[in-house]
C-alpha cells in the first residue's frame, strides 16, 4: 500500500514542470528521503513476512511427523530427479544399444540441468571409455556406471563433513544476498545445539537492518545467543564482541554473518580480510571454517559468485540452499569438479530440519530414486 502512495507522489511530481535549480534540488532531496522511507518500509514488511512464514514452518513441524532424513532427501530432490534422472531413464530405455547418439543425448541432459559444460564433457567421455573397457552394449547397464561417476565426481580429497569438532569453532558464513545466508546460518545453529552445543550468532551481515533483524529471529527460535551492533557498523566490531562473549560463556561454535555485496572486489576482499585478522588475532584458539551459502536455483551463476569468492578468500565448503526448489540440481556436480570445493550442507526445503549433511553416495542415491 504505501509502495501505492509513493508512486502516486512520484507520478504528480514528474507530471509539474520543474526549471529553477533550487526547486530542482528540493525535489531530489524529496525523491532521496521518500525512496529511503520506501527502502525501509519494504525492509520491515520483509521481516515480518519472515516471521509470519518461520510462525507456519514451526506450526508444520509440530503438525507433521518426521519423514526419515533419506526420505527427506529423495522428496527433496524431486524436482532435479524429474530433470536429470527420469530423463536419463527414458533414453536408456529408448535407445537400447550404446552408441554415440546415446552420448549426445546424455550430454544434453546433463547440459539443461546445469552441469557446466565442462563437466558435463568429463562425466560423458568417462562413460565412453568406462563402457568400452567394461563391454557394456546394452544401455540400461549404463545407468549403474552413470551413478559410479557421478559419486567419484562429487567425492573430493577434501572432506564433504563440517570442520567444528574443535571447542571452540567459529564459521564463517559468506555469500550474497538472498541465497539463503540467514536461513542456513539458523538451521547450522538449530543442527548444532541439537548436538549439544553452545552456540553464538554474530549479526555481521550490518548492510541491512532486515538481515540484522532476521537472524535475531533465528536466534529466539533456535534459543541460542546473538551479538548485534546498529545497521551500518563495523563488520569486524561486531565480530571482535562476538568472539569476546563466546570466549567468556565458554562457546562451543561461534556462527558469523556477512554481508554478501559482490560488486565491488575489492570491498569484498578488505572487508573479509579485516574480518579474517580480527578472527585470527582475538581467536587464534579456535578452529576455522569458512562456507559459501549458494542458492541451487541460480544454476551456472552460483558458479560465477563461487568464483569470484575464491579469489578474495580460502572457503573450505559450499551450503548449497534450495535445492528442493529446482530442476537444474546439476549444479552441485559443477561446485565440486570445477571449483574443487567439497559441498557440506544442502537445503531442501525452508524447515528448521530441512538443512542437510551432504554425502556424495546419499545423494546420488536419493537422486536416483534408491
Ligand atoms: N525452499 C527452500 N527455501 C529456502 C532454503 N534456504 C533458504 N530458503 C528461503 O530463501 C529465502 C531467502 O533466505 P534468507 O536466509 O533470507 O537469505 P539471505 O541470503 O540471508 O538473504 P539476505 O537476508 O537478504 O542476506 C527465504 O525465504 C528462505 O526461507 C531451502 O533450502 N529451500
Amino acid at each position: 500500500m504505501l509502495k501505492g502512495i509513493f508512486s502516486k507522489f512520484k507520478k504528480n511530481e514528474e507530471s509539474k514542470e520543474i526549471n529553477n535549480p533550487e526547486e530542482i534540488q528540493d525535489t531530489k532531496e524529496v525523491i532521496e528521503e521518500e525512496q529511503q522511507v520506501e527502502e525501509k518500509s519494504e525492509e520491515i514488511i520483509e521481516t515480518e513476512e519472515v516471521a509470519m512464514d518461520m510462525a507456519s514452518d514451526m506450526k508444520e513441524e509440530v503438525a507433521s511427523p518426521k519423514a526419515g532424513l533419506f526420505e527427506k532427501l529423495k522428496m527433496g530432490l524431486s524436482k532435479t530427479r524429474n530433470g536429470i534422472v527420469d530423463k536419463v531413464d527414458s533414453v536408456l530405455k529408448a535407445y537400447k544399444k550404446v552408441d554415440e547418439e546415446l552420448f549426445e543425448e546424455l550430454e544434453e541432459i546433463l547440459i539443461t540441468s546445469d552441469a557446466g559444460v565442462n563437466t558435463t564433457m568429463e562425466i560423458i567421455d568417462r562413460l565412453r571409455t568406462e563402457s568400452k573397457k567394461r563391454k557394456i552394449t546394452e544401455s540400461e547397464e549404463l545407468r549403474y556406471l552413470i551413478k559410479e561417476i557421478l559419486i567419484d565426481i562429487l567425492t573430493l580429497e577434501e572432506s564433504n563433513e563440517l570442520n567444528v569438532s574443535n571447542s571452540p569453532s567459529v564459521i564463517l558464513v559468506v555469500g550474497v544476498n538472498g541465497v539463503g545466508k540467514t536461513t542456513s546460518i539458523g538451521k547450522i545453529a538449530h543442527r548444532m545445539k541439537g548436538e549439544g552445543k553452545k552456540v553464538i550468532l554474530a549479526a555481521g551481515d550490518t548492510f541491512r537492518a532486515a538481515a540484522i533483524d532476521q537472524l535475531e529471529i533465528w536466534s529466539n527460535r533456535v534459543g541460542v545467543d546473538i551479538i548485534k551492533h546498529q545497521e551500518g557498523a563495523d563488520t569486524a566490531a561486531v565480530i571482535f564482541d562476538a568472539i569476546q562473549s563466546a570466549k567468556s560463556k565458554n562457546t562451543d561454535i561461534l556462527i558469523c554473518d556477512t554481508a554478501g555485496r559482490l560488486h565491488n572486489k575489492k570491498n569484498l576482499m578488505n572487508e573479509l580480510g579485516k574480518v579474517s585478522k580480527v578472527l585470527e588475532r582475538e581467536f587464534s584458539e579456535a578452529a576455522k571454517e569458512t562456507l559459501l551459502v549458494l542458492d541451487a536455483t541460480t544454476g551456472q551463476n552460483a558458479i560465477q559468485q563461487a568464483k569470484v569468492f575464491k579469489e578474495v578468500t580460502n572457503i573450505n565448503g559450499v551450503v548449497l540452499t534450495k535445492l528442493d526448489g529446482t530442476a537444474k540440481g546439476g549444479v552441485v556436480l559443477s561446485i565440486a569438479n570445477e571449483l574443487n570445493i567439497p559441498v557440506k550442507l544442502i537445503g531442501v526445503g525452508e524447515g528448521m530440519e530441512d538443512l542437510q549433511l551432504f554425502n556424495p553416495n546419499d545423494f546420488v542415491n536419493a537422486l536416483f530414486g534408491e
